[in-house]
């Protein structure tokens, strides 16, 4: 789906939707109850700049608003069904529990792809993998400055001591990819560590966010995580922006500016791709 998505679309920018009331245009504000129409509006202004949709369901679950995400997740499907939705919930729990937050992403939501951490092992990302055709990105050098506090400690235990954040991706990429369903999140604002993921995991499809609102330079994204192969690519590369695009405006022009702040991001994108 990423591919066919890349394709059509002429784009690596995944649009994230993260609808917080209290950023909405001015005849939307502070109402929880219009997150689905501010969301449908910004998925139908963008459908054709992305390789993917990336809803963050702390987003909906704080408003009590799980059922204008299941609409969402509905609408995505009709109006951009080429186009992969990754539920950014970031689980991670023993696999009874995997089992449940499982079925809530691929059944009760229609996820395509779910972001997960790998801290509790992989048993706790095992139940995932049981749906075919579904995928799950693990937690590898997040965008975040607090990353560092473990992501980037050495593992004196492991052959060649390598850091925690690299260990993930050689595990994702190796041992752990039973079926070929995982990829990584890797962040924007740390593009030297994202051409040593892309080194470790060069098959992986990667999901970088930290450009836009965080900073992080979208042109030293793509050229530490893109690699072309003759004919062929390496893993995709999947770059989310979700606050500056979908608060480029506080008007009513809100979807149109969001469309115009998306063109603008993947353009920069594609032209980095060289
Ligand atoms: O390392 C990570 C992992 C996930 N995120 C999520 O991506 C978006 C970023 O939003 P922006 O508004 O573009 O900063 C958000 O949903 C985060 O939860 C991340 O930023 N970094």
């Amino acid at each position: 789906m990423l591919g066919a998505a890349e394709r059509q679309n002429q784009s690596l920018l995944c649009v994230g939707l993260d609808p917080d009331p209290a950023k909405f245009p001015a005849h939307l504000r502070g109402d929880a109850s219009r997150i689905y129409d501010f969301c449908a509006a910004i998925v139908e202004a963008t459908a054709d700049t992305v390789i993917a949709f990336k809803p963050q369901i702390a987003y909906f679950a704080a408003h009590r608003a799980e059922d204008q995400l299941e609409r969402l997740m509905a609408h995505m499907r009709a109006v951009a069904p080429q186009v992969p939705v990754i539920l950014d919930a970031k689980r991670g729990d023993i696999g009874s529990t995997a089992e449940q937050y499982a079925i809530e992403a691929f059944e009760r939501y229609g996820a395509d792809a779910v972001t997960l951490s790998p801290f509790m092992g992989f048993d706790s990302v095992q139940p995932y993998l049981k749906y075919e055709g579904k995928g799950a990105f693990l937690l590898c050098r997040t965008s975040n400055p607090g990353g560092d506090d473990l992501q980037n400690q050495r593992l004196a235990t492991v052959d060649g001591q390598p850091l925690l954040y690299e260990h993930v991706a050689r595990l994702a990429q190796g041992p752990w990819n039973l079926n070929g369903q995982l990829g990584l999140v890797v962040g924007a604002t740390y593009p030297a560590e994202i051409e040593r993921v892309r080194e470790l995991a060069p098959t992986l499809p990667l999901l970088i966010p930290g450009v836009g609102a965080q900073g992080g330079d979208a042109v030293a994204t793509v050229r530490a995580g893109y690699r072309r192969q003759g004919d062929a690519t390496t893993g995709p590369v999947i770059v989310n922006s979700s606050r500056a695009i979908l608060y480029a405006s506080s008007g009513d022009d809100f979807a149109a500016a969001a469309r115009s702040e998306a063109l603008r991001t993947r353009n920069v994108l594609e032209a980095a791709r060289g």
